[in-house]
C-alpha cells in the first residue's frame, strides 16, 4: 500500500492575521510550507505528497514546489471552506486507489521523521491513528458560556492532538460518507470524524512531541524560528 502524504494548506491564517496565509511566511529562510514538505519529501517510506491549497494560490505552490525541487509531489489540489473540505479534497482524488493517508497540517513545520516513522508503523496494524502528547497541565472543561468550570478531566487519559493522523483510505473515506450525510456534522480533525462516525474503530495514539507546535498566532513565530535554528529538531 503506498504512503501519501496530504499536506493540508488551504487555511487563511485568520488567527495570525497576517497579509499573506501563515503557511506561505517565510521564516528562517524558507517558507512554513517548504519546511513542513521538506520534511516529508525526504522520508524514505513517503511514496507521494498531495497539497491542498486555497485555489488563489495554486500558482504560488507550484512554484514553491518547482524552485525547491520537491519530486513527490503529485498532485496540488483546491481545498476548501473548512479543513475538512481541504481532506475531503484530497479523499476524492485517492477514491479509486486503496492507500495509506498520512494527513498533516502545513502550519506543523517543526514535524520530524520520526513523529512520520510512528503513524506510519501504527498504520501496518490499525485503520486509524494521530499523533499525540500526553497533557502537562490540567485541563478543565467550562460550562457553556466559558466563565465557569464545569469538570476537571482525570489528566492520565488526557492527550494534545497533533498532527500527522494516518488512516486507511477505505476507513476515511466511510466515516466521511456517513458525516457528510450528518446536517449536524463538524469537525476540526480527522480522527474526530473517524472516532464519531466509525466508533468502533481503534485509533492508534502515536507519540508526537511538544515542540510540533502548529504556527497559529503571531507569538508563535519566534518560538518556531528559535527551534527551527536550534539542534533540538
Ligand atoms: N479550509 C482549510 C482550513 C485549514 N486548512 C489547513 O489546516 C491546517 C490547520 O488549520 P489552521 O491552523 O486552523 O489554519 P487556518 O485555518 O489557516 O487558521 P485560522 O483558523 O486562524 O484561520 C493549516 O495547515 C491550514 O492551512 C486547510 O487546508 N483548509
Ligand atoms: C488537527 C489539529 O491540528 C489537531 O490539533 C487541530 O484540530 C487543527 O485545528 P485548527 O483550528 O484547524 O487549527
Amino acid at each position: 500500500m503506498k504512503n501519501i502524504g496530504v499536506i493540508l494548506a488551504g487555511g487563511s491564517g485568520r488567527r495570525l492575521g497576517s497579509e499573506l496565509p501563515k503557511q506561505f511566511i517565510v521564516i528562517a529562510g524558507k517558507t512554513v510550507l517548504a519546511h513542513t514538505l521538506h520534511t516529508f519529501e525526504k522520508h524514505e517510506r513517503i511514496d507521494e505528497i498531495i497539497l491542498v491549497v486555497h485555489k488563489d494560490y495554486i500558482k504560488e505552490t507550484e512554484e514553491i514546489v518547482r524552485l525547491e525541487g520537491f519530486q513527490k509531489v503529485k498532485h496540488i489540489v483546491p481545498g476548501g471552506k473548512e479543513r475538512y473540505h481541504s481532506t475531503l479534497a484530497a479523499l476524492n482524488v485517492y477514491k479509486d486507489e486503496p492507500c495509506h493517508l498520512i494527513i498533516h497540517d502545513a502550519v506543523r513545520l517543526l514535524v520530524t521523521s520520526r513523529i512520520i516513522d510512528h503513524v506510519i508503523e501504527a498504520l501496518e496494524s490499525h485503520a486509524a491513528c494521530t499523533a499525540a502528547i500526553p497533557s502537562t497541565d490540567t485541563i478543565l472543561q467550562s460550562d457553556t458560556s466559558r466563565q465557569f468550570v464545569d469538570n476537571i478531566p482525570d489528566r492520565s487519559t488526557l492527550f494534545q492532538v497533533q498532527t500527522p493522523q494516518g488512516f486507511h483510505s477505505d476507513i476515511l473515506t466511510e466515516a466521511y460518507n456517513k458525516a457528510l450525510s450528518d446536517p449536524e456534522f463538524f469537525s476540526t480533525d480527522d480522527c474526530g470524524v473517524v472516532k464519531r462516525y466509525l466508533p468502533e474503530t481503534p485509533i492508534k495514539i502515536t507519540q508526537g512531541l511538544p515542540f510540533n507546535i502548529k504556527l497559529t498566532y503571531k507569538e508563535d513565530l519566534s518560538i518556531i524560528e528559535r527551534l527551527l535554528l536550534s539542534e533540538l529538531k
